[in-house]
């Protein structure tokens, strides 16, 4: 069993090599690709990046709004002793579904856009040849899939899609690929969970493994052992630990060894935090303390490289959110790439953790039909089973592939969901179980809520452990001169979640005005950066008001790419920061209002 999803990891028993670069490239409208057996190898090919999003290279519309099935190709070679290993592919991840061929040979296949795929390639490469890795895409959105949408047939016979959320569906080969070569005895996976007690902690841990002995070691930052055990699992104790706090992160490096026959045959490094997340009465604790949450719902977005993983843009993110003091992001609506949650455990960032469950909710552009209150009946169609068959697939895979990261201190389920059906209900019940019953930390689990989730209407909230808003009291609703019954509206809600008396926390997940750079405007109107002032500060008068409240995540860190429409100027300009990353007038708000709170 080689089969693993752990970050790749560098040691004297595994190697990895990046296969980024340029690959061979070719859209199949007709989806003819496999009865011509283009897995074999294709023609006429156009070259493309890797890791990229295809959609804004190209200067046509045919192509940048691509849907259907796409192609890419690239030739390897196995590196110099490799031989008699376990040779992986690792893709960061394949949007929205993938087959993978080695030498013309199937590998695997994988539903969902967001999560990594990994498989076996041992058998099918060819030690002192040139191999050629094929994979066949598709990024077309259903009602079966996630994220949900639809496609549409034009006249032409041409298809585009139609989100039913809000951010630009761009796919492609978008995060890193590995070539990984592991022992053939390996370790596939661990696990951790912590304990804090008065002058020392307790590191619950599993390792999965082949057959053989597990070593387990802790080193501090400066490298020194702080704690050491044996077996597949155990309790790894640490005297005096230096916690991963808030914005304070320390790191420990937490290494496991398989021994065979006396001789270590692999090992795997990684980063471990101590700190243990609770949600008690209307707080969240880390280490037992009660903490803030002050930051950003955010995209995987930037121009010309739209969903590509590039290093670049986590740290210029990271750099922005630090300065604004912010704690905390939402990874808004699907899990981002795996090196955004190590930057945030290296800088002491909280993340909300979401699966890509958006859209679901039957409207072309939610943000049109939402705000009207329309209710489509989502969890009573037959394309339910399917699509929650997807839904808890990732629910897994995401918990998997993240549950060691100290910065991930909550899963979120869903974004902007139908809730108010008991369909709904029943539906999320099962969803967030799964959940549940996959965490070894038994993280706080939760779902952000549209405004049509209201105290008296919405179901699904009981399931959450903390309950997250997103509210657009003067914007979608009562926006401009009737911004003062949109206050009046917004504190009449939050009174009605008082009297429940929920005992919970309250997060604002979603609060936020568009506005361009340029519109400056007195005395303030919609678009203009005075008018996301304002706004913002009403909002904080109000949070300000309710003990329960107990986090704000801004909408949107950045202006980010979205399909077209009239409510949309080249996308959604939501943006604390334009999308350039910038700072707009309300990322001084923000930096001021957080640096005391
Ligand atoms: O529109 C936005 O900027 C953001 O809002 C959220 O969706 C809403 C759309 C309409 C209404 N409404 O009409 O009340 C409320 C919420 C989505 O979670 C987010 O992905 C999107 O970008």
């Amino acid at each position: 069993m080689t089969n693993s999803v752990l970050y790749p990891c560098d040691n004297r028993f595994r190697s990895s090599k990046l296969l980024n670069g340029i690959w061979k490239f070719k859209f199949d409208p007709n989806s003819v690709g496999e009865s011509e057996n283009w897995q074999l190898g294709l023609t006429d090919t156009i070259d493309m990046p890797v890791p990229g999003s295809f959609s804004d290279l190209f200067t046509t519309s045919k192509e940048r709004d691509y849907v259907g099935d796409f192609w890419y190709e690239r030739d390897f070679y196995m590196p110099k002793g490799w031989d008699g290993q376990n040779l992986l592919i690792r893709f960061g991840s394949l949007t929205h579904r993938a087959v993978v061929y080695c030498n013309g040979i199937k590998i695997t296949s994988h539903e969902g856009g967001f999560l990594p795929v990994v498989a076996d390639i041992s058998g099918a490469i060819k030690p002192n040849e040139k191999n050629r890795l094929v994979v066949k895409l598709n990024n077309e959105l259903s009602e079966e899939t996630l994220p949900v949408g639809t496609t549409r047939t034009l006249k032409s016979g041409r298809k585009i899609s139609l989100p039913y959320f809000d951010f630009y569906n761009y796919s492609g080969i978008q995060r890193n690929v590995w070539l990984l070569s592991i022992p053939v005895n390996s370790i596939q996976n661990y696990s951790t969970n912590i304990k804090l007690y008065e002058d020392y902690a307790n590191i619950d841990y599993k390792v999965e493994s082949d057959i053989g002995d597990i070593n387990v070691e802790l080193f501090d930052e400066r490298g020194h052992k702080v704690s050491s055990t044996k077996g597949n699992n155990g309790v790894l104790k640490v005297h005096n630990p230096n916690l991963w706090k808030v914005r304070n992160a320390y790191l420990y490096t937490i290494r496991i060894s398989l021994v065979k026959d006396n001789e270590v045959v692999d090992q795997y490094e990684n980063k471990l935090g101590i700190r243990t997340v609770q949600v008690k009465d209307s707080q969240i604790l880390i280490n037992g303390e009660p903490v803030y949450l002050k930051g950003f719902g955010k995209h995987e977005d930037f121009d010309i490289l739209g969903k590509s993983f590039n290093w670049s843009i986590v740290k210029r993110d990271f750099e922005c959110m630090k300065w604004t003091n912010a704690n905390c992001f939402r990874t808004s609506h699907y899990p981002y790439a795996e090196e955004w949650y190590q930057m945030a455990d290296e800088e002491g960032f909280l993340i909300i953790d979401e699966v890509p469950a958006v859209g679901m909710m039957r409207s072309f552009q939610n943000f049109v039909d939402a705000g009207k209150g329309k209710y489509t009946r989502f969890f009573e169609t037959s394309t339910i089973p399917q699509l929650k068959e997807n839904h808890i697939e990732q629910v897994r895979e995401m918990i998997n592939r993240d549950k060691n990261h100290p910065s991930v201190f909550a899963w979120s389920m869903f974004n902007e969901s139908e809730t108010t059906s008991d369909a709904a209900f029943s539906y999320f019940k099962d969803i967030f179980e799964v959940a549940r019953n996959t965490d070894p930390q038994s993280r706080p689990c939760t779902g952000a809520l549209e405004k049509n989730s209201q105290p008296d209407t919405c179901k699904v909230y009981p399931l959450c452990d903390f309950i997250c808003l997103n509210r657009y009291y003067g914007w979608y609703i009562d926006g401009g001169e009737a911004v003062e019954d949109a206050e009046d509206k917004f504190i009449d809600e939050m009174e009605k979640w008082k009297d429940k008396s929920l005992n919970k926390p309250f997060i604002f997940t979603e609060f936020g005005t568009d506005n361009l750079v340029s519109e400056h405007k007195l005395p303030s109107i919609m678009w203009s950066q005075e008018y996301q002032n304002e706004y913002l500060k009403m909002y904080f008068e109000i949070f300000d008001k309710y003990s329960f409240v107990q986090g704000e995540l801004v909408w949107n860190f950045a202006d980010f790419q979205t399909s077209q429409g009239i409510r949309r100027v080249d996308g959604n300009r939501k943006g604390i920061f334009t999308r350039e990353r910038q700072p707009k007038d309300a990322a001084f708000l923000l930096k001021k209002r957080w640096e005391n709170k």
